[in-house]
Formats: C-alpha cells, sequence, structure tokens
C-alpha cells in the first residue's frame, strides 16, 4: 500500500464535487463511505465513477491498486465512523456548511483530517462553531475531481499547521497537485482568475459582441490550448520575446489601464439574459447530454496529459510530469509479483487514437506500449531517470515484435516482462502484450545496451544494478523459454 494514503475516507455531499472525490480516491484504493440525503444520489455518484473508471483507466499506465470499497451510509455520524479523513461537498452556503461540519467534527474520530470543497468561502468562517478547528482546512478541487490534479490548500485562521503538512502528504498520495495558498482570501486564486474572465464573457454575451459558441472558440483555438502547458506568466514571458517578460510589460502593460475590461461589474442576471445564455448553450451541445459530453471532455483531457507526459525526454511537463511521478509511485506500491514470474509493469485501455484503418489497435501503438513497458523495467532496477541524469542509461539495440491477434478500442490490456538473459551490459527481455480477458495480442523481444552516454559507447552497468537485475532474472531463469524467443521473419523470398 502506498504511504500517506488514508485507512477510510468520508464524502459528505456526493453531486457534481464529491462524487468526483469519491471516484478518486476509490481508484486510489481508497474505501469510501458516502452520506448525501438525496434520493437519486446513488446513481450520480456510480455513473461519475463509470466515467471516472473509463478515464483512469486510459490516463495512468502503471498497474492501479485494488479498487476500494464504496459504501452509502444513511447519516454523518454513521458516514464518517472509523475515517481518519473526511472531504464535505455540500452546497456553497455557510449556514449549511458550519452545521454539517459540526455534525462532522463532533462524530469523526479525534485524528481524522477534514477538508472542505468550497469554491470561495473562508475556512475561519467554516471553523466558527468547530470543537477541533485544527483539524479543517479548506481543500478546492478542479473539476472533473478525478482528472484535474490541482487542489488549493487553505488554512484557517485556527488550522493547525500539522494538519496542514498530513494534507500535502494525503492529496499527493492520491495523484493530486497541493498547492498551499499563503493568505486566506476569499474565492482563492483558482476562481479568482476564473471569475474575472467569466465575469467578462457574461458582459460579451450581453452586449451582442459574441455568442456563448464563438467565446469558447476564441478560448479553445487559442489561449486555452496554451494555458494546459504553461500558465499566463512564463507563456507572457516567451511572448515578450528575447527581452522576456520586462518588454512584454512595456509594450502591453500601459493597455491594462485603458477601459477595455468591465473589472467588478456583473450584468444583470435576470430571466432574459439568463435564458439568452442558457439557449445559447443548449444549441451549442447540439443535443448531447451531460454524461456524453463529461466523456468528450474526459477523453480530451486524458490525450492532453498524456501527450504532455511523453513531452521532455520522457520524463513529462507540468501534469505530465505529475503524472509520470504518480505513475512511478504506483509501481514501487504495486504487489510484486511472486518471484520467478513475469513481472507485471504496465495497464492500460486501448484509446479510440490507437486505432487504424482496419478497425484494430495499429502496430505502432504496441511499439509505444513495449517502449513504456521498457521504461517501467529500467525504473524498477534503478536505472530509471537520476540514473539517466547520471550520464548512464539503456538503449533498446534490437527488437522484434509479433502480432497474435487483434487488439479493439476500449480494451483493457496489460504487459507482462521476463528477462531471457543478461550479462553486465546486456539485458534480453520478452515482453507480451495481453488483453483484457488475459489472451496474448502481442510479444515484443529486445536488447537492451547499458551505455556511458559520455563516452558514446557500451559499457558495464553499476553493481546495484546489476544486482537488481539479478534479483529478478535469476528466481525467472526456471520460466520455459517463450516460442517466441529469438524467432526471426520467415525467409519467404
Ligand atoms: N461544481 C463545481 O464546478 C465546483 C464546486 N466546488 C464546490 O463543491 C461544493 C459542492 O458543489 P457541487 O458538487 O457543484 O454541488 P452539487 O449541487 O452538484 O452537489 C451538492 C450535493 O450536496 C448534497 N447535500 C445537500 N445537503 C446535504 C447534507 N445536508 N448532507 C450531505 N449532502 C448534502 C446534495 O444532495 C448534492 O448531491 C461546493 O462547496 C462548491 O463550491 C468546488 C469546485 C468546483
Ligand atoms: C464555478 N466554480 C466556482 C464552482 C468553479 C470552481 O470552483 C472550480 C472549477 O472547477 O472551475
Amino acid at each position: 500500500m502506498q504511504e500517506n494514503l488514508p485507512r477510510k475516507a468520508a464524502c459528505i455531499g456526493g453531486g457534481v464535487i464529491g462524487a468526483g472525490w469519491v471516484a478518486r480516491l476509490l481508484l486510489a484504493g481508497v474505501d469510501v463511505s458516502v452520506f448525501d440525503p438525496a434520493p437519486d444520489a446513488e446513481r450520480v455518484v456510480r455513473e461519475v465513477l463509470a466515467n471516472a473508471e473509463h478515464a483512469t483507466a486510459r490516463l495512468i499506465s502503471a498497474p492501479l491498486p485494488p479498487q476500494g470499497t464504496l459504501s452509502f451510509a444513511s447519516s454523518i455520524e454513521a458516514a464518517v465512523e472509523g475515517a481518519d479523513f473526511i472531504q464535505e461537498s455540500v452546497p456553497e452556503r455557510l449556514d449549511l456548511k458550519r452545521r454539517i461540519l459540526g455534525a462532522i467534527d463532533a462524530a469523526a474520530p479525534a485524528d481524522a483530517l477534514i477538508g472542505s470543497s468550497t469554491s470561495g468561502l473562508l475556512p475561519t468562517d467554516l471553523q466558527a462553531e468547530m470543537s477541533h478547528p485544527g483539524r479543517l482546512f479548506v481543500a478546492h478541487p478542479f473539476n472533473p475531481v478525478y482528472l484535474l490534479p490541482l487542489v488549493e490548500l487553505v488554512a484557517g485562521g485556527r488550522t493547525a499547521p500539522e494538519s496542514m503538512e498530513r494534507a500535502v502528504a494525503l492529496y499527493g498520495a492520491i495523484g493530486m497537485k497541493p498547492v498551499v495558498i499563503r493568505r486566506e482570501i476569499e474565492a482563492f486564486v483558482g476562481d479568482r482568475l476564473l471569475e474575472a474572465l467569466w465575469r467578462e464573457a457574461l458582459w460579451l454575451v450581453n452586449d451582442d459582441v459574441a455568442t456563448t459558441e464563438e467565446i469558447d472558440d476564441i478560448i479553445r483555438y487559442s489561449f486555452g490550448l496554451r494555458w494546459a502547458q504553461m500558465g499566463l506568466f512564463e507563456t507572457y514571458r516567451i511572448a515578450g520575446g528575447e527581452p522576456g517578460m520586462r518588454h512584454f510589460l512595456a509594450q502591453f502593460g500601459p493597455a491594462l489601464k485603458w477601459p477595455w475590461t468591465k473589472l467588478m461589474d456583473v450584468p444583470d442576471l435576470d430571466d432574459a439574459f439568463i435564458e439568452k445564455i442558457a439557449s445559447q448553450s443548449d444549441e451549442q451541445a447540439q443535443g448531447r447530454g451531460v454524461r456524453t459530453l463529461e466523456r468528450i471532455r474526459d477523453d480530451n483531457l486524458v490525450g492532453i496529459i498524456r501527450a504532455l507526459a511523453a513531452e521532455q525526454g520522457g520524463k513529462g511537463w507540468g501534469a505530465g510530469a505529475l503524472l509520470r511521478e504518480h505513475e512511478a509511485r504506483l509501481r514501487a506500491a504495486a504487489e510484486p509479483a511472486p518471484a520467478g514470474e513475469p513481472l507485471r509493469l504496465m495497464e492500460g485501455e486501448v484509446d479510440a487514437a490507437w486505432i487504424d484503418y482496419n478497425g484494430h489497435m495499429t502496430e505502432s501503438r504496441y511499439l509505444q506500449v513495449f517502449g513504456e513497458t521498457t521504461d517501467a523495467l529500467l525504473a524498477r532496477i534503478g536505472a530509471g531517470a537520476d540514473y539517466v541524469a547520471g550520464g548512464r542509461s539503456f538503449y533498446t539495440v534490437e527488437t522484434h515484435i509479433r502480432h497474435l491477434s487483434e487488439t479493439k478500442q476500449g480494451e483493457a490490456f496489460h504487459t507482462t516482462t521476463q528477462i531471457l538473459g543478461t550479462d553486465a551490459k546486456r539485458i534480453r527481455v520478452m515482453h507480451r502484450f495481453h488483453g483484457g480477458d488475459g489472451t496474448l495480442r502481442a510479444t515484443a523481444e529486445q536488447m537492451l545496451l547499458h551505455v556511458d552516454m559520455g563516452a558514446g559507447r557500451a559499457s558495464r552497468a553499476t553493481p546495484e544494478v546489476l544486482e537488481a537485475i539479478a534479483a529478478i532474472a535469476g528466481p525467472q531463469r526456471a520460466l520455459p523459454i517463450p516460442p517466441e524467443a529469438g524467432r526471426g521473419i520467415s525467409d519467404l523470398r
């Protein structure tokens, strides 16, 4: 089991955000008990979980821990019993949140942490009536919680520093990027930025400058793409050309004082304006329901995050680098294969983009999966990113892939690895690609050569790496040699 994971979590409120938390926690292997009095709460949570399972299987290529157990409680008291972590996600009303947090505080075990999902209320106000306010903090996520990694952590006046330290470790362990906000302010940082943009967008629709669809196009075809990989400041630094940020500020700073934006004014949200926004939004949705839109959004987000994970020589960038770190933790925490068995190094689900004109997974994607399996093996034997930074690495010098049967879109898969042979400079491996039903779909035999990158030639691996290889390869020697090993392509002429 991974370090810093809660033993048992309780989610109070199972709507859009609560259900997202439930899914993220369950998929991290944590048991979750939910309390939500809405009659259809269980249906909503299960539908969001189904979307999250689909997205997570495609996002994370490391073996996932066994999913936690989901239960529905009939009261707050029953939900929080035995929980060491509670996430509150009830509607955004101070009086309601105070009452609910009071009930959680009274019933939860003394050492349990309590995070509130509030989008803007001050933690000091939320704590006001709690008997143990030291354990309450704001943990503000972004929708969908099971895919977007950021969580803003905000301490109130009475939050114990130790609770914040524990919170950073806990949210990190479930694959998130906790950012501790330095000072308690309403709406924290993310929603301050988003509200400014949203307010401006409402004015543009109100004044018939653009429709909801046109505004969304202006975002998604331009700066929306930029923001997934660099934020505002780094993007503008580049826009300043070679002199960077100083030149950017000199050129565009004065425009900030021109009356372009409406700042704090908000158009009246009267019935006519609500109808205008809602009907434009209906037209834009083209009849797609919310679960369909969620699937489209999730598939796109998975594609973007995985693309970021492939950057920087495979170390990843931004949210992609965070995913790489999380996958490494999951691999380290995965139940080790019994000595002598093939290692199970990679899991996933076949992406729509991996399907070719023949309607099955295309050959280049098998090589991608086998390449990532090799990376996972190298990380396992201590030859991962730190080793490469020290100037040594393994290069793949030969690969032979055999395609044995088809794999279709959406199928689950996993890979296994057997070390066939090894010496001081080489590892010969056989990777196998299995479909969700366990059948063998493809194999890849590879020769990996240890290289001194500075000298640009083959060299001996370090004693530690050789020892780690021997610990896997020794017991695997009892396995039968796979029939694909050493085979060439037919000599058809
Ligand atoms: N929707 C969003 O985009 C985001 C919302 N948040 C925050 O998350 C919190 C929840 O918002 P949503 O999930 O959007 O609202 P929602 O309306 O989708 O869900 C709220 C849920 O709370 C339940 N509820 C009501 N009274 C309750 C009670 N006494 N005990 C337990 N559950 C109760 C409702 O039945 C409902 O299922 C709010 O504080 C909001 O500011 C944070 C980030 C993003
Ligand atoms: C609209 N909102 C204030 C509830 C949005 C958020 O809090 C964050 C998000 O997911 O955009």
